[in-house]
């Protein structure tokens, strides 16, 4: 067989499916109600519907099964004053969540050099 499984298996499956992406957004989602700089964006935000609008982004940038069907990253975000400091901390919490979920190195470090190239769309509307 050919030994190399990263040409053969999508980052999805790398990252364990939906099952481990849902257990790390809610890890995800528990780091951002323990960070003060962070949990009061989330004020009036329906959480059940966030973790599973999240879940279908992580999903579909990963090349799972999901399509992504909410608003742009930039009408997302739209007036809430973010900066690159809050989008560091959010990808710093996204590590250690899937760093607790048992994701491996370089499976967290691909998801995250997918989300990167969002900064500019997240960002765009402040
Ligand atoms: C690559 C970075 C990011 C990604 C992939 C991402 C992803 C998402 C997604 C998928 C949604 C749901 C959109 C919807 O279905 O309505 C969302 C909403 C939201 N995001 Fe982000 N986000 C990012 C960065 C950030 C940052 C840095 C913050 C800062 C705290 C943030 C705070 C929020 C908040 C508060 C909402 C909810 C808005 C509402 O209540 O409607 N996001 N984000």
């Amino acid at each position: 067989g050919c030994a190399h499984h990263s040409t053969s298996t999508t980052l999805y499956e790398r990252l364990g499916g939906e099952t481990s992406i849902d257990g790390v957004v809610e890890n995800f989602l528990y780091r951002i109600a323990d960070d003060a700089d962070m949990v009061g964006f989330f004020a009036n935000t329906n959480i059940d519907y966030f973790a599973a609008s999240l879940a279908s982004k992580l999903c579909d940038v990963s090349d799972g099964p999901c399509r992504y069907e909410g608003p742009p990253m930039d009408r997302a975000h739209q007036n809430m004053g973010l900066t690159d400091v809050h989008f560091n901390r959010l990808v710093e919490h996204l590590d250690a969540a899937m760093q607790e979920e048992g994701i491996g190195l370089r499976a967290r470090n691909e998801l995250l050099g997918r989300l990167a190239p969002m900064y500019s769309e997240v960002i765009r509307l402040q």
